[in-house]
């Protein structure tokens, strides 16, 4: 299951190395993807996804780990109980390694004995709402809450992530819940998630994340902003604090690189997310600040629902269910939109292997070099193909996916997890043999 070595060409100490040898010519062989970002919904709402077809649609693009987050399961994962849970969810059914984010919510984050039990039964850090989540059983948190959860966090160096959005009620801007007429036209949720949103989250935290610093009251805790959308203030804010010291990394995901708010149509509310989509400027600077490392990793924050809830036949952006449905496509997608701007393979290993695996904790990760696990992916960047119908999705919902439709290079060719080979051009592992990935 793990690396041995790593050699130019079939030779070793002067002989052709024994054993299976597979070539695959030109194709470029990288280290598997580690998406920290999907929520899989199981148990309590497979219908939505679920451990089976989510890991199928992992392994079929490439994605070796996945860290699922704690929400829109049913329970949440917020206490040993429902950790439990989900991790016998997970039993038999994951085709790729899963690893697991608890919630820090109102009803654990000052309780230190709560946290350190979920932390305890594994979970490899936590993730907090600094706005209302959509799912009941995880309510937002506060900067108090979220101080707590650093210092408990501290003990065990692992992280909190945060989805940094506040609700200002000064700012003038529609809110989700105004009867507004327009609610097919995109631009009518955009107004109600202003780039100020993320910003003002983003300074509350950075209040907090200066204890993080080198001989800081929470040093040894991080904190990781998940799914970045505005490219001005919260960005800037974010490189002066880390210049600082404190202990910060951000994420953006394919779909803030891929679309622009300019080219969303009225009532396609596939392409409703929070923090949303921006204009296309916007886009422009997210690339340039990922490009020069501002940005330090990819996610997919992959979000499905049922058809049902994105409400396609009223097409009510303020009323559909927020999130993005693109596990099995984020390297061709982040490949295809990314060439123009000359992005390279290292960069890619870089952004979706190296830095995720550091987040999580997973140091046999992340990377192809001898003693590490062999998570490997075998992928043709040339090798071209519509998203339609007649292309194979493993999703439970593909139809709900923003990027059906479009045409993309990056074919996955072979996935190894662990040494297994549990995807190949169409067909998958006949059992499932990924590994619940629990800290000790
Ligand atoms: N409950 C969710 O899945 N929310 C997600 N929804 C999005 N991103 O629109 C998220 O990550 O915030
Ligand atoms: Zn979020
Ligand atoms: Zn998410």
């Amino acid at each position: 299951g793990n690396i041995v070595s790593v050699v130019k060409g079939i030779y070793q100490h002067g002989e052709i190395i024994k054993g299976h040898v597979v070539d695959y010519g030109n194709a470029v062989v990288m280290p598997g993807l580690i998406d920290v970002h999907a929520h899989l919904d199981d148990p309590g709402r497979t219908e939505w996804e679920g451990f089976s077809s989510g890991t199928k649609a992992a392994a079929a693009g490439g994605i070796t780990t996945l860290i699922d987050m704690p929400l829109n399961s049913e329970p949440s994962t917020v206490s040993v109980e429902t950790l439990k849970l989900k991790v016998e969810a997970a039993e038999e059914k994951i085709y790729v390694d899963v690893g697991f984010w608890g919630g820090l919510v109102p009803e654990n984050a000052l309780n230190v004995s709560a946290l350190d039990s979920l932390l305890k039964a594994g979970v490899l850090g936590l993730k907090s709402f600094m706005c209302p989540s959509g799912i009941n059983d995880f309510p937002m948190t506060n900067s108090s809450h979220i101080k707590e959860g650093l210092h408990v966090l501290a003990k065990y160096k692992r992280p909190l992530l945060v989805h940094a959005e506040m609700q200002l009620d000064s700012e003038g801007y529609p809110k989700e819940n105004d009867d507004i007429n327009d609610a097919r036209l995109y631009s009518t949720y955009l107004r109600t998630r202003p780039p100020s949103m993320e910003e003002a989250a983003i300074r509350e935290l950075l209040e907090v994340t200066k204890h993080t610093r080198a001989n800081g009251s929470a040093e040894g805790s991080h904190l990781h902003i998940v799914h970045l959308s505005d490219s001005r203030a919260s960005l800037k804010l974010l490189k002066e604090a880390k210049s600082r010291g404190d202990s910060i990394t951000v994420e953006t995901c394919p779909h803030y690189l891929a679309f622009s708010a300019e080219e969303i149509q009225d009532g396609d509310t596939r392409f409703k997310c929070s923090p949303p989509i921006r204009d296309a400027a916007n886009r422009e600077n997210l690339w340039g600040a990922l490009m020069e490392g501002q940005i330090d990793m990819l996610s997919s924050d992959h979000s499905p629902t049922i058809p049902e809830l994105k409400l396609f036949g009223e097409g009510n952006f303020l009323k559909a269910w927020g999130g993005i449905s693109s596990l099995q496509y984020v390297l061709p997608v982040t490949w295809s939109y990314g060439k123009k701007y000359g992005i390279t393979l290292n960069q890619l290993a870089s952004w979706w292997s190296e830095r995720p695996a550091k987040l999580a904790g997973q140091e046999l990760k992340g990377a192809i070099v001898s003693g590490n696990h062999a998570d490997i992916v075998v992928w043709e960047p040339n090798a071209e193909f519509e998203l339609d119908e007649n292309h194979t999705a493993y999703h439970k919902n593909p139809s709900i996916s923003a990027y059906m439709g479009t045409r993309l290079s990056g074919k996955v060719l072979a996935t190894f997890v662990r040494g297994n080979l549990v995807y190949k051009e169409g067909e998958h592992a006949p059992a499932a043999c990924g590994v619940p990935i629990l800290a000790k």
